[in-house]
């Protein structure tokens, strides 16, 4: 039987070069700003950014603030945004009316949208006819708000709730499967909103929705233009630190080469940066670290192998969640340890406390650890939401409000090189939270070959920029049966989970040629004891995350 050809992936857009639009913080500015109003949303942060983009200065707010102070700030315009709730529940975020009587044009998002819909005398319904990722909708011939966009497009959608019904005035402009009305305009009132993300990348027509709606719904003009990051940055850390120590958690990646590059910038050799291995690398991880990230950057590194710390503190945690939390309070309890040594090195018992600790943090691990206004807790990012309660560090952490392509924007402007700025992420916990189930040596073994393999052959296949990452991931606790050599098995499957992304926000699941995927499939059943079937994830992000833990 032949196999249809694998769709080409089309490739990301290319990354945003300009450091300059990498907004670290609400600078001073007599402008007006678009208000965000968050209402819990993974993408609030996600949807300044893009406003900015479109060279309109943007505040977040969040949804509590009551409207006589968000209309104090005398907003050009309101950006509504998505979030957790349903409208109808008891203590969903609701929109005081008074914010549709002030004269500022609105553009409701997601839950936004259907809050405003209600808000304005319109309908929602839960249906139970749920849209997550790409969802293809139809739209109107003509408009404020789609206009330039195709009849038919595809966006990125993730809500259960649809409006049914739009208020009085308003003409309905697109629909799809699940949302009768997914978007709708009253240009009269200036008031505007869609079912999807408009903020997203995956969204096609995305930015172009809310330049409309900026420029052309708003009347806003593009006028506005951040501060450079990098020195407005190493201004901050040198305030924050002083003539103190410092240490940084450096794990090789992307994140914390950027944050350490930035602190080494501010105060040059008062860092000195630990990279732990716990005993949850791939193979040939800590070697990497250990030689070519000091080479390249000449800075103080410190080494620590804690791995029978880590492990012994798993031994019989299946939880996804516990893992996190015992992984971020073991990182935390090492980085104690070592910035004791880092003093007593230097000689100096008494007084000489290393009270910071850098990390690269970046938004996608704030938000997805619930540290937005209201947003819910998806998962905790072992350098956020599994900290410890008793941290004794003061945390720095230059990249708290930035995305990854931004991050790699300002690395690549420090002189940072490309084998360190353009490597694939790999998270904090490692293979544990690759490993479905409880972590023990021997499938950390087992799933670090079959890792092995994976990257080999994508490499070998020129897909690393396209990939934007591979988790592959062991299920433990499933077995299946093979036959091989005759004999029957009864072993593991390996999921590999190829995506595609931006910014981690949201992914789509990379279509790798089958001929790739047959090789990888066959040499790892080949090669790696325990693994009789290999399967392939072709989730989207929502509904799925891209780590399956
Ligand atoms: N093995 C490690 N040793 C020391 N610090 C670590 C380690 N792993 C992660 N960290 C810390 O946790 C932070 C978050 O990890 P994360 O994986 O998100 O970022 P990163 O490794 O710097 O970049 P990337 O996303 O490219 O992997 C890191 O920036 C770093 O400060
Ligand atoms: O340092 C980290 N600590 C963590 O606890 C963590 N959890 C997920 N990730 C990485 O974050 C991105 C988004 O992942 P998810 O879609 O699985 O949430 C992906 O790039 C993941 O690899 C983490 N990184
Ligand atoms: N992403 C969102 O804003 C979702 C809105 C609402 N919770 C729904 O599921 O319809
Ligand atoms: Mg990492």
């Amino acid at each position: 039987m032949s196999q249809p050809p694998a769709e080409p992936t089309a490739l990301p857009e290319d990354p945003v070069t300009d450091v300059t639009r990498a907004q670290t913080s609400e600078p001073a500015t007599d402008q007006r700003p678009v208000l965000v109003v968050d209402f819990g949303a993974q993408y609030a942060q996600l949807i300044a950014r893009r406003v900015r983009e479109a060279s309109v200065y943007s505040e977040i707010v969040p949804s509590s603030m009551p409207v006589e102070d968000m209309l104090a700030k005398q907003p050009a315009a309101i950006v509504l945004s998505g979030g957790p709730s349903s409208v109808y529940e008891e203590g969903a975020p609701q929109i005081d009316p008074a914010l549709f009587e002030a004269g500022v044009p609105v553009l409701g998002i997601c839950y936004g949208f259907q809050a405003m819909a209600l808000a304005l005398g319109g309908e929602v319904a839960h249906t139970g006819l749920r849209e997550y990722g790409g969802t293809k909708v139809t739209a109107a011939d003509e408009s404020t708000l789609l206009h330039g966009t195709p009849a038919d497009q595809s966006v990125w959608m993730s809500h259960g709730d649809a409006v049914h019904k739009a208020p009085p005035g308003f003409t309905v402009l697109a629909e799809s499967a699940g949302a009768p009305v997914a978007a709708f305009e009253n240009t009269e009132k200036s008031f505007y909103g869609v079912q999807w993300h408009p903020e997203v990348k995956h969204s096609t027509f995305g930015q172009k929705v809310l330049t409309n709606f900026l420029h052309n719904g708003a009347k806003l003009p593009g006028d506005w233009t951040t501060g450079n990051v990098i020195d407005e940055q190493v201004a901050r850390i040198k305030a924050q630190i002083g003539d103190a120590k410092v240490i940084c958690a450096l794990s090789g990646g992307v994140d914390s080469a950027v944050a350490a590059a930035l602190v080494q910038r501010a105060v040059g050799d008062q860092l000195t940066c630990v990279f732990v291995d716990h005993g949850l690398l791939r193979q040939g991880e800590a070697e990497q670290v250990e030689q070519e990230y000091v080479a390249t950057t000449g800075v103080k590194l410190k080494v620590v192998d804690a791995s029978t710390r880590f492990l012994t503190a798993l031994a019989g945690v299946s939880d996804p969640e516990t893992k996190r939390k015992i992984i971020g309070r073991e990182f935390i309890r090492v980085f104690e340890d070592a910035a004791r040594e880092v003093v007593e090195e230097a000689h100096e018992s008494d007084g000489g406390d290393v009270k910071f600790l850098v990390q690269g943090t970046l938004y996608p691990d704030v938000v997805e650890s619930g540290g937005g206004t209201g947003t819910a807790n998806i998962k905790s990012h072992h350098n956020v939401g599994g900290l410890p309660d008793d941290l004794q560090f003061e945390l720095v952490e230059p990249l708290r409000t930035l995305f990854k392509d931004e991050v790699r924007a300002v690395g690549s402007q420090l002189g940072l090189p490309d084998e360190i700025v353009q490597r694939q992420p790999f998270p904090g916990p490692g293979l544990a939270i690759r490993i479905v189930g409880e972590v023990t040596k021997d499938r950390l073994e087992t799933l670090r070959q079959a890792d092995a393999i994976v990257r080999a052959e994508l490499s070998a296949a020129g897909l690393d920029r396209e990939i934007w990452q591979c988790p592959v991931v062991l299920l433990a606790d499933v077995r299946s049966v093979g036959v091989q050599g005759d004999g029957r098995t009864y072993g593991h499957p390996i999921v590999l989970r190829p995506v595609s992304s931006e910014d981690a926000m949201t992914a789509d699941w990379t279509r790798v040629p089958y001929e790739l995927l047959a090789k990888i499939s066959t040499r790892i059943t080949n090669e790696v004891a325990e693994v009789n079937r290999v399967v392939l994830d072709v989730t989207s992000k929502p509904p799925g995350t891209i780590e399956w833990e």
